[in-house]
């Protein structure tokens, strides 16, 4: 099979260089192996009509990386407008921040379009289309207007919120009755793809059962695929990572006071000012605690031509300054608020150099984040991981201490315990973690995931649409066929 991967995002970088965002750095290094063509955003655009979409393909690994230069016209309504400003809001559950316009939605509508004009070049007898993400949800739709009949797969990477919720997007029907041209539709979760149903059942009158659905496209079976990350590079990483100037500079710089520390964008789903809010009100509650923790928050600015993110750039950098103001000495900070990335090489070893790591979205669709800190602690002596219950990540990683971002005064507590946390028990829990890390790495992702949509279309070749018996559940008991596929696929 010739396998066609396609995101907004894609990248090149190395192990040396910081990664932006979780899509990228996980599809990167399981793509360069798999022979895969990915196609993606330049990150540029042109104006005017293009004779030759792509601006640069070159090898990658033992495939190939396509990036296309975006219509000027367009790109802005796109990314900015319709998918950071529509979809993104909403499939965090923040319909409050929609901002958006007719204008931005056919501007995503022409993305979508202009992706699957470009992606015919690269349609062969036995290309399979893999899209990812809530950039794409009408480009399978587009692919099959143009007289695609290949396989067509669909992965979202954030949550599904539930069904009223993404009724608050401009478009939403014409949007999921265009996602059920993908014959296998993937989520991070059970409890995403059950929200994604009940919408198809309640506003589309479809039949879903089994995870199911017909539609005029034929079949779409909906899954769940939790993401993973690779657990022995991280610990790798993170065993060499000691030596690296920047671990050694803070290892020194700490003079044995413990370390909690966060790594995430500058996104309104990532909980950040809770987090700092949790990590102040301790310090107020146990000022015991001053001079023996300090938190070191990296906050990669992200989507910064937004005005939600501007925003939220200006207030946690307020914040910080005011929570040091208020905790500070001359000699001691409570707060390193780093705006820059750091390579997965470097932040594997300063995971490992903190005794707790802070995730605490309010929403989100996994935090590989999450899975990295645990996968970089050394195993006999492992820090602790204080989880949001709303990350995609706690469905697994349930040894984690789980918390309630919008608890700020929990978090406070919880960040203590953790601190405190005796050696058997932080062994314990981090053992159970790792036990899940490597049941399902982001190498078994990938493969199931393919080998997933090779059988849904397989199944959507066979039975025209004509002939689909009444119970979609009778033709293709999802159970079985899971079995068949993977302790992961269910
Ligand atoms: O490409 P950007 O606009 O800079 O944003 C970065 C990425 O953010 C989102 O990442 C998601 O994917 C991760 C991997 O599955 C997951 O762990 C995380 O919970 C998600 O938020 C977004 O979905 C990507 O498309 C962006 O590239
Ligand atoms: O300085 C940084 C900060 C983050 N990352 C990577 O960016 C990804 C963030 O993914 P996550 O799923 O946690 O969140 P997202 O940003 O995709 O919402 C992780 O793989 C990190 O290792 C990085 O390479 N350098």
């Amino acid at each position: 099979m010739n396998l066609v991967v396609v995101s907004n995002r894609v990248s090149r970088a190395s192990a040396n260089e910081p990664m932006t965002g979780g899509l990228a750095a996980a599809l990167l290094p399981v793509v360069e192996k798999s022979g895969a063509i990915w196609v993606g955003s330049s990150g540029r655009v042109r104006d005017g009509a293009q004779k030759e979409p792509f601006a640069e393909i070159e090898a990658l690994g033992a495939g190939a990386l396509a990036m296309l230069d975006l219509p000027a016209a367009h790109y802005g309504g796109y990314y900015e407008g319709f998918a950071n400003s529509a979809l993104w809001p909403a499939l965090h559950s923040r319909t409050d921040l929609i901002c958006t316009s007719h204008d931005d939605y056919q501007s995503y509508r022409e993305v979508n379009s202009f992706f699957a004009r470009a992606l015919l070049r690269f349609r062969k007898p036995d290309t399979a289309f893999w899209i990812q993400d809530y950039h794409f949800l009408a480009l399978g739709a587009e692919l099959r207007a143009l007289g695609v009949t290949h396989p067509l797969g669909f992965f979202l990477h954030t949550p599904w919120p539930a069904r009223d919720i993404f009724g608050g997007v401009p478009h939403h029907r014409e949007l999921v009755e265009a996602m059920l041209a993908y014959d296998l539709i993937g989520f991070q979760t059970e409890g995403d793809r059950d929200n994604f149903l009940s919408y198809v059942d309640g506003d589309l009158g479809l039949d879903t059962t089994g995870g199911v659905v017909m539609s005029r496209y034929g079949v779409s079976r909906c899954a769940v695929f939790p993401i993973g990350i690779d657990p022995a590079k991280f610990a790798a990483h993170a065993a060499k990572a000691a030596s690296h100037p920047d671990v050694s500079r803070l290892r020194r710089s700490l003079n044995g006071e413990k370390l909690a520390i966060g790594v995430d964008r500058v996104d309104y789903s990532k909980g950040l000012v809770n987090r700092l809010d949790a990590f102040d009100r301790m310090l107020t509650r146990q000022p015991q605690l001053k001079r023996s923790v300090s938190l070191l928050q990296i906050a990669t600015l992200s989507r910064g031509t937004i005005e939600a993110y501007g925003d939220l750039q200006n207030q946690l950098a307020k914040l910080v300054s005011d929570i040091n103001g208020r905790h500070g000495e001359v000699d001691w900070t409570p707060i390193r608020y780093l705006n820059k990335g750091f390579s997965q090489t470097v932040l594997a070893g300063l995971y490992r150099t903190a005794q707790v790591g802070l995730v605490t979205p309010l929403h989100d669709g996994m935090n590989l984040v999450a899975k990295e800190y645990v996968a970089a602690q050394n195993p006999v002596d492992p820090g602790v991981l204080v989880l949001s219950k709303y990350a995609g990540a706690a469905n697994e990683l349930d040894t984690a201490l789980l918390v309630n971002p919008h608890d700020v005064d929990g978090m406070a507590r919880t960040i203590a315990t953790a601190l405190s946390m005796p050696l058997l028990e932080r062994r314990m829990r981090w053992e159970a973690m790792m036990a899940k890390l490597r049941a399902g790495t982001i190498q078994d992702w990938f493969a199931d995931f393919v080998e997933a949509l090779q059988q849904a279309h397989v199944v959507n070749d066979k039975t025209p649409v004509e002939t689909l018996p009444v119970e979609p559940a009778v033709l293709w008991p999802v159970q079985s066929l899971g079995a068949g596929v993977g302790s992961r696929f269910h």
